[in-house]
């Protein structure tokens, strides 16, 4: 078949979800020149903002009825981008399609990098490349992060002392510890570690630093049984594993047969042995079997906008994917290029809309496992719809039965908090700028990108806890009593898990001798299993994964 017959059907098939960009082009029997079609299939997913854009304004469609949508966008391609232009004899009717009208989408691409603020390149931001360091989780079921360290040392890398000031990815052959995240180490962008044998053995997990967030936060003790509801491909279901030093269990529940059998891969490869993952939805989990009755901690991590994510290849797919649909609707509903924009807006919209539903359905199902006492939400999704606005609906819907985890047990010494502007209003509750400040406090969010973002993916996490009897639910949904229904060295495993240079000091731990004399003092937890509750500090550490917001390469 012609490449780029071929090409238009891969991505046919990509918007159709019918299989991976790796699966569909290196892994596909039928292409020949696999290194070329995965290099074309991606640029063109990169460029698609732009391309597309040109497509509409110029109208070839209309004019060449024989060219797909799929073929025009890898052509344009070619001819707008590629040096050497389209790959193919002059004779071949589709390429005289296209080149009949090469003056106009030159002109129109002129004008679409203008649009959409491209760059260079006709990519725009978020499009661009941008440098993120390399961040990989050391997967402490098998090995220290100091054991790490010195292979990398004794094979020539200099390892810094500390992180660049101000922060930048560190210099080429450089590589620091990370400084929130003890299991973590940062090396150059583009390090390619993926032939390193301490990644082939499992060892390395190349995991986004801030999706490492949510378990470092859920923190679940090493016995405990504990749910991640949204679970594939696994990067937090095995960092999960990594805390509970395989102890306790843990119920990986993935909609997606394909993502939850990479889960089983990933986690196999990671040497996580208390996983034990199930193809159903999380919606509709029975929450009164023998084993769900027992779950204390639940991670969500669900389907999102993905609209925090940098150059990852599975967004890329999901915006052509939507697109694509959108496409088909708009060809044969309008004319007019206002109409359009506008349709396209009032769908993204909508889209946002029922994700954040979907967003909340997913906590409030959470909320009624019977001994549930903690909740990790968390999205790769810059938008206040699938963050602030979620969370402010689940305390309409929920408080004073849950309340959010206060700030000194979410990460405390990470500087980037929500957004007080988008915490809505609960009567009663919430209705002050300070209480909107006190709940944005508590949860956290990275800013995709850098300099001015914190050179990782974009995202967002937030932390439930069942209010107890013990509790004094006080008029703040966020009212930073003692915690309820955990042990005192649930703080301490916090503290082991995220290097928080505040609790590691004196005045932490001068305060958790305070918090150990008071708890004597007072009664018992009062919600949640009352089991021995042992430390992550016991358990080995934490993570592992393989790169990305929440995916794998
Ligand atoms: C953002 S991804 C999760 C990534 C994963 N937590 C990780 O870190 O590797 C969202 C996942 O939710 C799954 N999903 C969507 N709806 C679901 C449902 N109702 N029940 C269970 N999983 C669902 C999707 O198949 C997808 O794999």
């Amino acid at each position: 078949m012609n490449f780029y017959k071929q090409a238009a059907d891969i991505l046919d098939r990509l918007g159709k979800k019918e299989g991976s960009i790796k699966g569909l082009t290196l892994g596909n029997a039928e292409v020949t020149d696999k290194k070329r079609m995965y290099a074309v299939i991606c640029e063109t997913l990169k460029h698609n903002t732009t391309l597309s854009l040109v497509l509409q304004e110029s109208k070839i469609l209309t004019l060449e009825k024989k060219l797909t949508r799929s073929l025009a966008l890898l052509l344009l391609h070619d001819l707008l981008l590629q040096s050497r232009g389209i790959q193919a004899s002059d004779a071949w009717p589709m390429k005289q399609a296209v080149m009949r009208h090469k003056a106009r989408l030159k002109a129109e691409f002129v004008k679409a990098k203008i649009k959409v603020g491209a760059k260079k390149d006709g990519l725009i931001e978020g499009e661009e490349e941008v440098l993120l360091p390399r961040y990989v989780r050391v997967n402490l079921l098998m090995m220290t992060p100091q054991q790490v360290i010195d292979a990398f040392v004794s094979d020539n890398w200099t390892f810094l002392p500390a992180p660049p000031s101000p922060p930048a990815p560190p210099a080429p052959n450089t590589f620091h510890r990370d400084e929130h995240l003890d299991f973590m180490l940062v090396f150059p962008p583009k390090s390619d570690l993926h032939l390193h044998p301490l990644y082939v053995s499992g060892v390395l997990i190349l995991q986004d630093k801030a999706s490492c967030f949510p378990a470092a936060i859920l923190a679940p003790p090493k016995d405990a049984y504990v749910i991640d509801g949204c679970a594939a491909p696994g990067n937090k279901t095995s960092q999960l594993a990594m805390g509970m030093g395989n102890g306790g269990k843990i119920i990986a529940c993935d909609l997606d047969l394909r993502r939850l059998n990479i889960l089983k891969r990933l986690t196999t490869k990671a040497g996580c042995t208390n996983i034990t993952a199930l193809n159903t939805s999380f919606l509709t989990l029975d929450t009164t079997t023998p084993d769900n009755s027992k779950v204390s901690h639940i991670l969500l991590d669900p389907s999102c906008s993905g609209s925090g994510i940098i150059n990852r290849l599975d967004h890329l797919v999901d915006a052509y994917a939507e697109e694509q649909e959108q496409a088909s609707i708009l060809e044969t509903t309008t004319t007019g290029g206002e109409a359009e924009r506008a349709a396209a807006e009032e769908k993204k919209k909508e889209r946002l809309k029922s994700l954040g539903e979907f967003q909340v359905e997913c906590v409030s199902k959470a909320m009624t496992f019977p001994k549930v006492r903690k909740i990790s939400y968390s999205t790769c999704s810059i938008y206040a719809e699938e963050n602030e606005h979620v969370v402010t609906t689940l305390l309409r819907k929920h408080w004073p039965q849950w309340k959010l985890t206060p700030r000194a047990k979410v990460l405390p010494t990470w500087h980037r908090r929500g957004y007080p502007a988008d915490v809505g209003d609960i009567p009663g509750l919430v209705e002050t700028d300070e209480d909107r400040a006190k709940v944005a406090d508590c949860v956290v969010r990275a800013v995709p990108g850098g300099p001015d973002g914190d050179l990782m993916n974009g995202f967002f996490v937030a932390c439930f806890e069942r209010v107890g009897k013990n509790d004094v639910p006080g008029l703040s949904p966020v009212w930073k009593g003692p915690s309820i229904g955990e042990k005192r060295t649930h703080d301490e495993a916090m503290d082991e898990s995220v290097t928080d240079a505040a609790a590691a000091g004196s005045a932490s731990k001068k305060k958790k001798n305070k918090k150990k004399k008071k708890k004597k003092k007072t009664a018992g937890p009062a919600s949640g299993d009352g089991s021995a509750v042992t430390t992550m500090a016991d358990a080995v550490d934490r993570h592992d994964g393989d790169d990305g917001g929440s995916d794998t390469e």
